[in-house]
């Protein structure tokens, strides 16, 4: 990629980013695509094996229902249908933007499905683990139907520091479409309880 070709799409999340260690973005995916991943996860949760997701990672995991209900199904690079080609083929020049004008030296990345039936949440964690800190950012893209109510729940809640060194905590409802790229290391965070199906791809971008 060429260094001087600004993409003002881009830098717009970048600058959130670096102002407040998180971005939303309601349009990086259009409408089609986003119903196209969403269809994409609904057939696989018949067809292929989603698991409770556990907490840790491969080393240490274990399924605590306490501290999150969600299942999951990992994405294999491998072995992608065509949307999840299309859903790669913009992430990765994302992340290309990411490594060529932030040097952030992104060598990896991870991406799952995941849902929260009716009633489950995801407590207040960090996403790095603690023999692993290579995730850098995370990404949340949110596959709900367009008509996602706020009284379903499932808000993603950032704790964010003020200035008064207290801290805030800011609540993002999981609209379809939506993006939420936030700093592993930094911001801890939790998923709401929620009393509709909701449904996301989830992801990290991580250094060697
Ligand atoms: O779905 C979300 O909003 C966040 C999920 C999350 O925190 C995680 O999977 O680590
Ligand atoms: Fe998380």
């Amino acid at each position: 990629m060429l260094k001087d070709k600004v993409n003002v799409f881009y830098e717009s999340i970048i600058e959130d980013l670096l102002k407040c260690n998180f971005a939303i973005c309601d349009d990086f995916f259009s409408n089609d695509e986003v119903s196209a991943l969403r269809d994409n996860l609904l057939l696989k949760t018949e067809e292929e094996n989603f698991r409770r997701a556990a907490i840790g990672n491969l080393f240490n995991e274990k399924v605590v229902k306490s501290i999150r209900g969600d299942s999951i199904l990992w994405i294999d690079e491998d072995r992608m249908d065509l949307v999840e080609e299309m859903y790669f083929n913009k992430v990765n020049h994302f992340i290309d933007y990411l490594n060529s004008t932030c040097f952030l030296g992104i060598e990896e990345s991870e991406f799952h499905y995941a849902v929260y039936p009716e009633g489950t949440f995801y407590k207040r964690h960090l996403d790095v683990f603690q023999n692993d800190d290579r995730r850098t950012l995370s990404l949340v893209f949110y596959l709900n139907q367009e008509d996602w109510q706020a009284d379903y729940g499932g808000e993603l809640a950032l704790y964010l520091p003020d200035d008064d060194g207290g801290e805030v905590c800011k609540l993002i409802q999981p609209l379809a479409g939506r993006l939420v790229v936030f700093e592993s290391k930094l911001l801890e965070h939790e998923v709401k309880q929620v009393k509709h199906p909701r449904y996301s791809i989830t992801g990290w971008l991580k250094t060697r």
